[in-house]
């Protein structure tokens, strides 16, 4: 009797190709595909171009529209994502408001009142209505909250509560963990750091250790780790220069070598960056590590170090986002090939703002129109919002509960 073969896997097609062709890793085959799909968009580009000079062309109008319809409606794609719910309204929030689209009063409302319903009895939000609070779903809500910019937005935020859960995450060596008996790492720090500052609730106490701590997480390569002596990535080194600059010890960690580690993590051909060594480009890199160029910068400039003016490529990673991240009909991605999301979409656009603002300056790719706002590189919230939030609960004062009996 005939049997039916089953078709070769991927993975035993890469493993050929890889003995073809003498390489060391699939990683290295992985990475070969994706620089074979970036050169052909950047190769079609200089073909178009000829016929547009405007291009490479930042898609406003079809990003507005996807990230409006995503704020009414999600697909079922999304399911996974059932308990960041204050994130995705963050995402689309501050994408929009990167766009410099400006959202309908009643909008802005429903999305606040549906924020604090993520508020938990004992302060700080969670991932969805009756959640349990969580750090990240806390910085994604107060980012979400401090977007709208309403009065009604703010008043949402318990900042007493807020500040009892934030003492109740918060460990004996200056650490936090990302919900009760949940684990410690160093997005902990920087969500904890990023709430308690905006909403003017931070206190010496609160953070004694802290940057000791974070300062324990950078790594031999440059890098930042999720922990102490684990592998530097730049989700991480994001969380851990911001965390030290919000506490004013920016100077504190091996500026040199981090910015050495974010410099070589923008690659050669493709433009945009990697999260870490030997892994692939991603849209969303462009912010975690683009981030940290206008705050070196700045760090470097006020220790009176000499720093050029250009520390990274942002005309090649522009090149990337505008030709490689873009869906046809709005939304934008990790890379050529990859589905869009609102995850990426707004930390590439993110990522845009950073390379197009860098240091007071404007450098855009490709027509003007393709400006987006600024972003505020510790918070990643237009500076604008950041300032007008900080304003309003500076004007409330400190918060009734400074600290709290239970913990060290
Ligand atoms: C404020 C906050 C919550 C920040 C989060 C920061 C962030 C993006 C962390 C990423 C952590 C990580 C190890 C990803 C690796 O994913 P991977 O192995 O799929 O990707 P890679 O191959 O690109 O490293
Ligand atoms: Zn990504």
């Amino acid at each position: 009797m005939a049997k039916t073969l089953p078709l070769r896997t991927i993975e035993e097609i890469k493993k050929q190709r890889f003995k073809d062709e003498g390489v060391v890793t699939i990683t290295s085959v992985e990475q070969s595909e994706v620089e074979e799909a970036v050169y052909k968009k950047l190769y079609d580009l200089s073909l178009r171009i000829k016929v547009n000079p405007n291009l490479p062309e930042l898609l406003q109008e079809s990003h507005k529209c996807y990230l409006l319809d995503c704020l009414i409606y999600l697909s079922s794609g999304y399911q996974s994502l059932d308990a960041s719910r204050p994130w995705l309204c963050y995402w689309i929030l501050h994408a929009l408001a990167l766009l410099g689209i400006k959202i309908e009063e009643k909008l802005k409302s429903a999305v606040a009142k549906f924020l604090g319903k993520c508020q938990s009895p004992d302060g700080g939000f969670g991932g969805g209505p009756g959640h349990l609070p969580h750090l990240a779903a806390t910085y994604a809500a107060v980012n979400a909250l401090v977007t709208l910019g309403t009065e009604e937005a703010y008043n949402i935020i318990n900042r007493d509560k807020l500040l009892q859960f934030l003492w109740s995450v918060r460990q004996p060596d200056g650490s936090f963990c990302m919900h009760r008996d949940g684990e410690i790492d160093i997005r902990g720090v920087y969500c904890a750091l990023a709430v308690a500052s905006l909403t003017n609730i931070l206190s010496e106490e609160l953070v004694r250790g802290t940057f000791q701590w974070i300062v324990s997480c950078q790594t031999y390569e440059g890098g930042f780790s999720g922990c102490p002596g684990m592998e530097a990535h730049g989700g991480y080194a994001f969380c851990g220069l911001s965390a030290l600059i919000i506490l004013g010890k920016g100077h504190l960690c091996d500026l040199q070598a981090l910015l050495r580690w974010t410099v070589n993590r923008q690659m050669r051909l493709e433009g945009g960056f990697q999260g870490r060594t030997n892994k692939l480009v991603d849209g969303c890199y462009s912010f975690w590590q683009g981030a940290a160029f206008p705050l070196i910068y700045t760090l470097l400039a006020e220790d009176g170090t000499q720093v050029k003016d250009h520390l990274f490529d942002e005309r090649a990673l522009q090149e990337y986002i505008l030709t490689c991240c873009q869906h046809p009909h709005g939304g934008l991605l990790d890379k050529p090939g990859k589905h869009r999301d609102i995850y990426h979409t707004s930390y590439t656009l993110s990522g845009l703002s950073v390379a197009q603002h860098f240091m007071n300056d404007v450098h855009i790719l490709g027509d003007e129109e393709n400006e987006v706002e600024c972003t505020h590189p510790v918070y990643n919230i237009r500076p604008d919002h950041v300032r007008k939030a900080m304003l309003y609960f500076s004007n409330l004062g400190a918060p009734n509960n400074h600290s709290n009996s239970n913990s060290t």
